[in-house]
């Protein structure tokens, strides 16, 4: 693996993958890759997750191609020198933040999106001109061994490489120095990975996991709300990092929400779930009997009924769900939603802040006051009013976490800027030693007089034309002794 990393850094090093019409060569070979091998992709995330092609391609492929457009349409933008402001000791100067590489960068993928979750970094990564070594889950093996057959047919083979294996290779991996890590996965794993990171002085990109709330006020539309939790709840059977984990709402709610969710999952999986192409299945059998094991002395308002041959697990609902049961102290991560009361958005409120910062936070309510003072009052990683999942779907939106659901962020101009280096430039000429006098020994206090005058000091209206007075006149002066 050394050698690897060495040969990806030597090719970064020979400059190749900085020019933009490489970058953009490079993405848009990614997306002949896309296009050409679509049926291999959707295959192999069909095989992985038993989910339907179409929904393969919606959960997934369609985010990489929307993703890649974006960067070829913005990457002159993104890749440009922004000017920065300047003070009137530089205003002469040159000063401008150059976006530059980091170098070569590790991304490290999970299983649940085993094809958006390694992709979407990378397109980011190879934007932004560095080299990168990708890491899919082994989880997920069919797209992981995919990937390292397809990438290398696309991509320059000296720049970007595929790593395929478990925690050994991981372990071996993460040994090695790099300039960016971008770990997706569980926060237990999280801590390892930057805890490895810190022996390089890497920085970290962690995009983790954690119970996301879903808050129903009373003033709120119940049908289009337990619609749309229902949709992002059982979506990927629940595997989604951004899922709604469990539901709170006043007591009185409660028998509303089951009967609208119950109604809802019969009008998208119909009378047999098993059957429907729309339902996926638990990704191995570990996590089943996690969850099988989350059903335990629960109060099931519906669903509850699981396979393990198949791993299939209903879309379940509990309720009047204990928050100190086992349910709600981890991530569910899987199709069991639990409702807890709460008496009221006060209460809801202590009780989201009590624990971990989540990596999503949803909030249903007529009431756009209250859907403000919930954001206000709290803090998550991201927030949709009055629906679920979608931020994640606005690349406009950096997509991470905060705290414990993880640091950083990433997804279209926050992708580039994550695998940027924003280097700060200031240019000066060769002229002007007759005002640099007021900072070099031996000093005075005119001299500190004018350093506070030229740094320090604040105009009005007033006070800066007698300022733009003055600096012409010093601009004069220098001009005739320096130049004439
Ligand atoms: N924030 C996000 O964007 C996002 C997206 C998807 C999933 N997640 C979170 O990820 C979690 C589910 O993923 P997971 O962790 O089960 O996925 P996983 O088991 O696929 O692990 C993630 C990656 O970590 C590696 N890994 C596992 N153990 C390791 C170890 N000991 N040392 C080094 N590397 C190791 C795996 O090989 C894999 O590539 C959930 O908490 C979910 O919320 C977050
Ligand atoms: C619609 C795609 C959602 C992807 C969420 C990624 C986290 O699990």
């Amino acid at each position: 693996m050394e050698r690897q990393v060495q040969r990806l850094r030597q090719a970064f090093r020979s400059g190749r993958s900085r020019p933009l019409r490489f970058r953009q060569q490079q993405l848009e070979a990614l997306r002949r890759m896309v296009q050409e091998r679509e049926e291999d992709i959707l295959a192999a995330i069909a095989a992985d997750l038993s989910k339907s092609k179409l929904n393969a391609y919606s959960h997934e492929v369609i985010t990489i191609l929307g993703e890649i457009d974006f960067m070829l349409a913005n990457l002159p933008e993104l890749a440009s020198a922004k000017p920065a402001k300047k003070n009137l000791l530089t205003m002469l100067d040159e000063a401008y933040l150059q976006p530059e590489p980091l170098g070569v960068v590790l991304i490290i993928g999970a299983w649940n999106y085993p094809f958006v979750l390694i992709m979407q970094p990378l397109v980011g990564a190879i934007a932004a001109g560095n080299a990168a070594i990708v890491k899919p889950s082994e989880l997920s093996e069919n797209t992981a061994k995919l990937l390292a057959k397809l990438l290398p047919q696309y991509l320059d083979q000296d720049l970007y490489a595929v790593v395929n294996g478990g925690v050994a290779e991981t372990t071996e991996l993460l040994k090695q120095r790099f300039d960016h890590i971008l770990y997706t996965g569980n926060t237990a794993v999280g801590k390892i990975v930057m805890e490895a990171a810190a022996k390089h002085l890497t920085p970290v990109t962690l995009e983790l996991g954690g119970k996301s709330p879903c808050y129903i006020d009373r003033d709120c539309d119940l049908d289009v709300a337990c619609r749309r939790i229902t949709w992002g709840k059982y979506m990927n059977c629940g595997q989604t990092c951004i899922a709604p984990d469990y539901v709170l709402c006043e007591a009185s709610l409660q028998d509303q929400i089951i009967q609208k969710i119950k109604e809802t999952v019969k009008e998208f999986y119909g009378e047999n779930i098993k059957e429907s192409p729309d339902y996926e299945r638990i990704v191995n059998l570990r996590h089943f009997k996690r969850l099988q094991g989350l059903l335990e002395g629960q109060k099931i308002a519906f669903g509850g009924e699981t396979d393990e041959v198949t791993r299939y697990i209903a879309p379940t609902v509990l309720t009047d769900v204990d928050p100190n049961s086992k349910v709600m102290q981890e991530e569910i991560f899987g199709p069991i939603l639990p409702i807890v009361s709460v008496k009221n958005v006060d209460e809801a409120i202590s009780f989201i802040n009590d624990r971990e910062k989540p990596l999503a936070l949803y909030v249903f309510s007529h009431n756009n006051k209250l859907i403000k003072r919930v954001i206000e009052e709290t803090s998550s990683g991201g927030v949709t009013g009055n629906d679920v999942i979608m931020h994640f779907t606005v690349n406009s939106l950096p997509f991470g976490g905060v705290g414990a659901s993880g640091m950083g962020a990433y997804h279209g101009k926050y992708s580039f800027d994550t695998f940027s280096h924003q280097r700060p430039c200031l240019l000066k000429g060769l002229k002007g030693e007759s005002v640099n006098k007021l900072r070099y020994p031996p000093n005075s206090q005119s001299k500190l007089g004018w350093a506070k005058f030229l740094l320090l000091k604040k105009f009005n209206r007033a006070g800066l034309l007698t300022l733009l007075v003055t600096c012409l006149a010093v601009v004069a002066a220098v001009f005739i002794k320096e130049y004439l």
